[in-house]
């Protein structure tokens, strides 16, 4: 199966920014979460963002924050997306979506699958993307805890992906796209163009 969206996460650098889109990455993510070894700065996205082309989104990644700070610092880093980690409810991504950006809202597998029958069909509107417990630590879930099935609508797949197992987790869970950090890095929080390049390739089938 081949992956229709993939995502790079937890640029830093101009250099890993250029390779990544040529590359063929789909959207490029740049943590603004706190507290990760991948935090970066508005005013340093806000260079990385001038060198990628349109039509690639650059998310930014946000965990639990409050949504005026989310949204000034996407509009000062001038990314096309918000991705959200956290407990954030439904009327924060339609006040985002009013905002102009293009949303994403994360869901660990746990939390996912606590949400009622109501919930999800509100929840599957949106574009969705399910992670490990930890999200950005490299480590995948156990899809067996999924019970009720996965989303009904776009969604993309996370949490210890590497350029070796996505191509099966791909095919056995179906996703639209995937999103990795800590599988394309050297040591944590350094990325490394070679494994980067690897991924997109192995997503790609
Ligand atoms: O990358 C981080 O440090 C991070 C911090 C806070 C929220 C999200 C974060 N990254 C997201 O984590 C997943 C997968 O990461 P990994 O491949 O398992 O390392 C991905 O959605 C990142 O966008």
């Amino acid at each position: 199966m081949n992956a229709r969206y993939v995502k790079i996460c937890g640029l830093q650098t101009a250099e890993t920014v250029t390779a990544t889109v040529a590359a063929g990455a789909d959207a490029l993510g740049f943590v603004f979460a706190p507290g990760s070894p991948r935090t970066v700065t508005a005013e340093t996205v806000a260079t990385l963002t001038a060198l990628v082309p349109s039509g690639i989104e650059t998310v930014g990644v946000f965990r639990n924050q409050p949504i005026a700070e989310v949204m000034a610092i996407a509009a000062a880093a001038k990314v096309s997306t918000v991705q959200l980690h956290g407990n954030e409810s439904l009327t924060e991504m339609q006040q985002l979506k009013d905002a102009g950006f293009q949303t994403l809202r994360a869901f660990s597998i746990d939390a996912y699958a606590a949400l009622s029958t109501a919930e999800r069909k509100q929840w599957d509107q949106e574009r969705l993307l399910l992670d490990a417990v930890e999200p950005g630590a490299g480590v995948t879930f156990d899809a067996s805890t999924l019970t009720g099935g996965w989303p009904s609508g776009f969604w993309l797949l996370a949490g210890g992906l590497n350029p070796e197992n996505v191509a099966e987790l791909m095919t056995e869970l179906h996703p639209h796209g995937v999103d990795v950090s800590s599988g394309v890095e050297s040591t944590r929080g350094i990325k490394d163009i070679a494994l980067i390049q690897d991924f997109i390739r192995a997503a790609r089938g």
